[in-house]
């Protein structure tokens, strides 16, 4: 039986993973990272040369393994080079990402243990995963408090979280495509508290 998946879009430091790992503390979601998917991808040793051969050696230590703070300083920027860096980055990881995250849906579907799963990445829309969505929310919070959230608890600087926004969507486009919008600038439970509401209202699953 088909499960649904939904996915959650917003700024950086929105809340997403928050919001989709506290839902899974509450019911039977699987929640799919792309994030984590893209960190296992840059242990693959096909992966591994392709960045070495686009990258430089620079950017591998001395264990032979891609080292992300140093790839995120050549693809991460508001100059054309920069630009260039993370499409070759994006060109030669996000169709590892998309095989693995196609197969972590289907092996979730075939486990028959979840209700409903969660597909948690940042670049859905620019990336073209929304395909695979049965439903998308935009969680909105103001920039303020998404500094605050991300400077605080991932110590970023201002300039890490400007540099990272810069390269996405706006927010503007992430709200129009998503078909829900949730609140997250208080608690952490009100935000879940309405996705759920939503869910509830849109699937026969067991929320
Ligand atoms: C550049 C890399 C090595 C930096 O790793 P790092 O551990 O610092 O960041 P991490 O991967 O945990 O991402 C944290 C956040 O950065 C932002 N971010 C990551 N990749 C991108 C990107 N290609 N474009 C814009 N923002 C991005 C997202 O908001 C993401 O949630 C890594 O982000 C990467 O390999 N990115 C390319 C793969 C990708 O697009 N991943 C996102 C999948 S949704
Ligand atoms: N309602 C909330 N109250 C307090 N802290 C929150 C709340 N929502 C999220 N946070 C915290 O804010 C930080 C950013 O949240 P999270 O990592 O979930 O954002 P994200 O949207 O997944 O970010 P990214 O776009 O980088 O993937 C985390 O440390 C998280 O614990």
């Amino acid at each position: 039986m088909d499960i649904p998946v939904i996915s959650l879009i917003g700024g950086i430091g929105s809340g997403k993973s928050a919001i989709s790992q506290e839902l899974a503390k509450r019911y039977a979601v699987q929640v799919i990272n792309a994030d984590e998917v893209g960190h296992e991808v840059l242990h693959e040793p096909t992966v591994i040369q392709q960045l070495q051969e686009s990258f430089g050696s620079e950017i591998i230590n001395g264990e032979g393994q891609a080292v992300r703070p140093r790839i995120a300083a050549l693809v991460f920027g508001e100059t054309p080079e920069h630009r260039t860096n993370l499409k070759r980055l994006e060109d030669i990881v996000h169709p590892h990402i998309r095989s693995r995250v196609d197969h972590l849906i289907q092996q979730s579907i075939r486990s028959g243990s979840y209700d409903l799963i969660i597909l948690d990445a940042a670049l859905l829309l620019e990336a073209g995963w929304d395909q695979v969505c049965d439903l998308v929310f935009f969680v909105d919070v103001s920039e303020e408090i998404r500094l605050q959230r991300v400077t605080q608890n991932r110590n970023w600087s201002e300039e890490e979280f400007r540099k990272r926004e810069f390269n996405q969507l706006s927010l503007v486009d992430k709200k129009t495509r998503a078909e829900y919008t949730i609140e997250n600038n208080d608690d952490l439970s009100s935000a879940v508290d309405q996705l759920e509401t939503y869910l509830k209202q849109h699937f026969q699953v067991n929320l």
